[in-house]
């Protein structure tokens, strides 16, 4: 049997703003069907921009993603939705990924909601409120009235909502407690037994990305823009 087509495939992206030197250049990557690959990199070095490329969040200058063999960029405007739909992504800041003004209950049915699908709703939220560890009083609140903690188990259980075949973590628990981080972690690993997804987390600390992932591969370092004296 030939092996399936890797979860993502980045090949020679360039990405930036505006009209901005690019802040990433010509970097591939792969993760294979079902790993868990850790990215790392210091401070500044691009690593979210990449995580937004491969989330279709940011259009690249130059280069291809293809999700599970599919080519996902090239499209006139955004990819077809059921490309982004096999994405789920979580952000090191939940309080600017997140709508303030929508409950903790809706931020994470809202992707649910849009497919139309609105039977399997008040079961999946209620699951993945109770894997995250959201109690039911909580999830009525708004995210001015949660701690970065809470908002950011939120935002995983919203990244999961749709099932996505990619989980894509940058920096998820930079801002966390230790016991949040591990219990944050511990979804993923669940969510990944439980259906095979494969992850691509972004990040600084060695520690936890060796215990977390199946490989780690380092950000390729900036070459300098002048030559050295
Ligand atoms: N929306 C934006 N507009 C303009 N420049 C940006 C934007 N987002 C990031 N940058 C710039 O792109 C470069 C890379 O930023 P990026 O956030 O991708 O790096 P990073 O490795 O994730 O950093 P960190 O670990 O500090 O989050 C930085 O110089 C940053 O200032």
């Amino acid at each position: 049997m030939s092996e399936p087509a890797p979860a993502l495939e980045l090949t020679g992206i360039t990405a930036g703003y505006e009209r901005r030197p690019p802040v990433v250049r010509d970097i591939s990557l792969r993760v294979a069907a079902g790993e868990a690959l850790g990215l790392l990199g210091p401070s500044g070095c691009g690593k979210s921009t990449l995580a937004r490329v491969a989330a279709l969040l940011h259009r690249p200058r130059a280069g291809t993603v293809h999700l599970a063999g599919r080519r996902a960029t090239g499209f006139r405007h955004r990819a077809p939705r059921a490309q982004r739909t096999r994405v789920g992504v979580v952000f090191q800041q939940p309080r600017q990924a997140a709508d303030p003004r929508l409950t903790l209950h809706d931020l994470i049915a809202e992707p649910l909601r849009a497919t139309g699908d609105t039977t399997a709703l008040p079961a999946r939220v209620a699951a993945l409120a109770d894997a995250t560890g959201l109690g039911t009083e909580l999830l009525y609140r708004r995210p001015h009235q949660v701690s970065d903690g809470q908002l950011q188990r939120a935002c995983l259980a919203r990244a999961l909502v749709l099932r996505p075949a990619l989980l894509i973590c940058d920096e998820m628990t930079a801002m966390l407690d230790a016991s949040t981080t591990a219990a944050l972690v511990a979804v993923v690993e669940d969510y990944r037994r439980d259906t095979g997804a494969a992850l691509l987390t972004v990040g600084h600390d060695r520690a936890l990305l060796h215990r977390w992932c199946d490989r780690l591969q380092e950000f390729p370092r900036e070459r300098p823009l002048t030559p050295a004296p």
